[in-house]
């Protein structure tokens, strides 16, 4: 993509997982050329096969990437970061080497954000950014929030599979004024105007992070604990109402906050009825014995709970019997 009188936007996506690989092949499709950053086994298959993708549209197709490490990447104009979101702090040193003071920077990554309090508050997320350092190593002004409404995961031959409807919703963390916004997000609307993902640009990113923040408390934890997909866990009369007890106990903490969330709890409940078979990406983490996302997805609501006084205690209880069977887990 250029925009007039400059040359094209150097776009980096950091984490060649799920959700990374989706959205290289996307932006793929639309004529980008993305920088897939990778690591390890995962690098070495980009580029020597390509990336693979497998959708609804074809059973596998093979798209040319331009996948390198962080170490030769450089400095890009937009990052992209799909990392888990505690993996996000360990590659501080990587992203560093993509970033320039101009960078746009995008986490594309569930639960509760280090940013959630920024710019207005000094306040940090203490339970995803424990030190402070995540406040500390991005502007404020050059992030971009991003919420993601998609399914995506990898398959054993290093494809990434694509499932239902791709929607992200982007907006400033901010609260500037509308020029502002209009000039940071200008390039991302640019970029994703052609692709197969639907982007959504919105003001109080917030509102709809609480949709999303809802929906993960009430499924992915108890993806693990009942071993359940998405569409068991929306249908089962034994799974239904738990979850509907913690999207309605997110719903109220975020009311408490001062944010009503952007879909309202029938909103939420008739998305997660549409919701095919799909294992969340907190049991397929569970499933290949890696760590669980449960600080951002669901620590961090429960702290901010306790900040208000508020009693999440369906939330509380799937997380501690989750926390449990990943301690058993990686004691065995
Ligand atoms: N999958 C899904 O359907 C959805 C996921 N999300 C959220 O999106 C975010 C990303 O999730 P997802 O893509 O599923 O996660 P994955 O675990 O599939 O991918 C994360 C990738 O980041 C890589 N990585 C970590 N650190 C570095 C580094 N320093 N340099 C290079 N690569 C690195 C990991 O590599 P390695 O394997 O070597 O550690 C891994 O390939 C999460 O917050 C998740 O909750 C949101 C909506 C849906
Ligand atoms: C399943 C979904 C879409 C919502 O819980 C998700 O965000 C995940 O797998 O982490």
């Amino acid at each position: 993509m250029t925009i007039p009188n400059e040359q094209p936007l150097r776009i980096a996506i950091l984490g060649a997982g799920a959700v990374g690989s989706l959205v290289a092949a996307r932006l793929i499709q639309a004529g980008h050329t993305p920088t897939l950053v990778a690591r390890g086994a995962r690098l070495r298959a980009l580029q020597t096969q390509g990336l693979y993708l497998r959708d609804a549209a074809q059973p596998v197709q093979t798209l040319p990437v331009s996948a390198t490490s962080a170490h030769e990447a450089g400095p890009h104009d937009i990052v992209f970061l799909a990392l888990k979101a505690h993996a996000i702090a360990p590659a501080l040193p990587d992203i560093a080497r993509l970033l320039m003071p101009e960078t746009r920077v995008i986490p594309l990554i569930n639960g509760i954000p280090w940013w959630y309090f920024q710019p207005d508050e000094t306040r940090a997320v203490a339970t995803v950014d424990p030190d402070g350092a995540l406040a500390r190593a991005f502007d404020p002004s050059r992030l971009i929030g991003a919420v993601l409404f998609l399914t995506a995961s990898l398959d054993e031959d290093g494809a990434v599979v694509a499932r239902g409807p791709e929607r992200i919703v982007m907006g400033s963390i901010g609260r500037g004024s509308a020029e502002d916004d209009d000039s940071l997000l200008a390039p991302l609307r640019q970029i994703f105007a052609d692709t197969a993902i639907g982007v959504r640009f919105v003001r109080e990113i917030r509102r709809d992070l609480w949709s999303k923040v809802a929906l993960n408390l009430a499924t992915n934890p108890l993806s693990v604990v009942a071993q359940a997909t998405l569409a068991e866990q929306f249908n089962d009369p034994a799974l239904a109402p738990t979850v509907a007890a913690v999207l309605e106990e997110t719903v109220q903490l975020a009311r408490t906050l001062g944010v009503e969330p952007r879909t309202d709890l029938e909103g939420m409940l008739a998305i997660g009825h549409q919701a095919g078979a799909f294992r969340t990406s907190m049991a397929q983490d569970f499933a290949r014995g890696s760590p669980l996302e449960l600080g951002a997805i669901a620590r961090s609501v429960l702290d901010l709970a306790d900040t208000q006084d508020v009693a999440m205690p369906t939330a509380r209880t799937i997380t501690d019997i989750c926390t449990f069977l990943e301690i058993r887990r990686n004691a065995a």
